[in-house]
């Protein structure tokens, strides 16, 4: 069986249904966003001195993995300056054209979001180089030799980008950002507390410890923590009185099959095989992937990174391999090392 990986209650990708609940739990202003200590008081910094001078603050990009809150921050750095936010995003902008119809109608000191900028398309880069530093865009009209490139102004404008893949970005365009703000994943205590806010603003009772069970099962990010958090809110209200305990909160975690470290069935399943049937590796990624039905994408893609951020598996040049943690986690025993690996392991003591 193949999984959707979108469809997965750990996926930090939003759900398509979704969205509505994730406005309602966004934090609107900088002094609510929980977390992110440093990237929070750098930005405060840019925001504050762009506000004393009375100009647009640098543009700023900001990285890291889905569902860390970077759509959250551009609207509360909008916010913050009291300018309005456009929104749009890499793939959307498949021509140069596209983004001149956006930059062009943009009002003085509008916050520009530009979600996934590295998928946006290499014409469309080249104009958003000189509207970053110029706030100018060569227009080109008409084809062949008789093109001619009109040169339109544009108002100061505050580009926030998003990306995931800070690496994939051209060098020009990685240098044209003046603050570049690294998010990366939350401790479960800062998990804890946006798990609080949110039980606040859903009007669902959780015991601190509820809390804690369901922080320590969201793999570090902030939109999964809101997702686990609704899921233990229903079982709480089908079967009880809506209070969520911790056991209501295990039992509910258990239905859903997110184990205490945030493992669900398709990470089991590749650790499990590893294990069981690979003697805990190595095992190429394709042979691994057939043996548990899934397409070697989906394993390297979708499990692979947390197992890994686990210290559950390795990537190594021969293959997968599994760490001791793994074998503890699905509760197994490692087979015995050879007296020869026993000597190597020993070497040293
Ligand atoms: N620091 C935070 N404090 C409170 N809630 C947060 C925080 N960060 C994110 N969230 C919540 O997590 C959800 C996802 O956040 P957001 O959409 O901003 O993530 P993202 O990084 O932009 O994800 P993507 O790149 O997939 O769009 C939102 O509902 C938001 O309210």
């Amino acid at each position: 069986m193949t999984h959707d990986p979108e469809d997965r209650i750990v996926s930090p990708v939003v759900a398509g249904d979704e969205q509505a609940v994730e406005a309602a739990l966004r934090p609107k202003r900088l002094a609510e966003f929980v977390g992110q200590e440093r990237v929070r008081e750098q930005l405060s910094l840019v925001l504050q001195s762009a506000l004393r001078r009375n100009r647009p603050p640098d543009h700023i990009l900001l990285s890291g993995p889905p569902g860390l809150g970077k759509t959250t921050l551009s609207m509360i750095i909008a916010a913050e300056l009291g300018k309005p936010l456009r929104i749009t995003s890499g793939p959307a902008i498949e021509r140069a054209g596209d983004l001149a119809a956006v930059l062009s109608t943009l009002s003085e000191g509008e916050v520009l979001f530009l979600d996934e900028i590295h998928r946006m398309a290499r014409p469309a880069e080249e104009m958003l180089y000189m509207a970053m530093e110029d706030f100018r865009v060569d227009v080109v009209v008409g084809k062949g030799p008789g093109a001619t490139a009109i040169p339109l102004d544009i108002a100061p404008f505050t580009l926030v980008g998003a990306t995931t893949r800070a690496g994939m970005l051209p060098g020009p365009l990685r240098d044209r950002f003046g603050f570049v703000a690294h998010m990366d994943f939350y401790e479960p205590a800062e998990l804890e507390v946006i798990i609080d806010r949110s039980a606040g603003l859903l009007d669902v009772r959780i015991d601190a410890e509820a809390a804690t069970e369901v922080a320590g099962r969201s793999r570090g990010t902030p939109r999964i923590a809101n997702r686990l958090l609704r899921r233990v809110r229903d079982y709480a209200e089908v079967r009880a009185d809506g209070r969520v305990t911790p056991e209501l909160a295990r039992a509910a975690l258990e239905l859903y099959e997110v184990d205490e470290r945030g493992l669900d069935r398709l990470d089991r399943a590749v650790l499990g095989s590893l294990l069981r049937k690979f003697g805990g590796g190595p095992v190429g990624l394709s042979t691994l992937a057939v043996s548990v039905g899934e397409e070697p994408e989906t394993v390297e893609v979708v499990a692979e990174p947390f197992l890994v951020r686990q210290g559950l598996l390795a990537r190594t040049p021969r293959g997968r391999i599994a760490t001791p943690a793994a074998w503890t986690h699905l509760g197994l025993t490692p087979p015995t090392p050879s007296p020869a690996a026993g000597t190597l392991f020993d070497v040293d003591e």
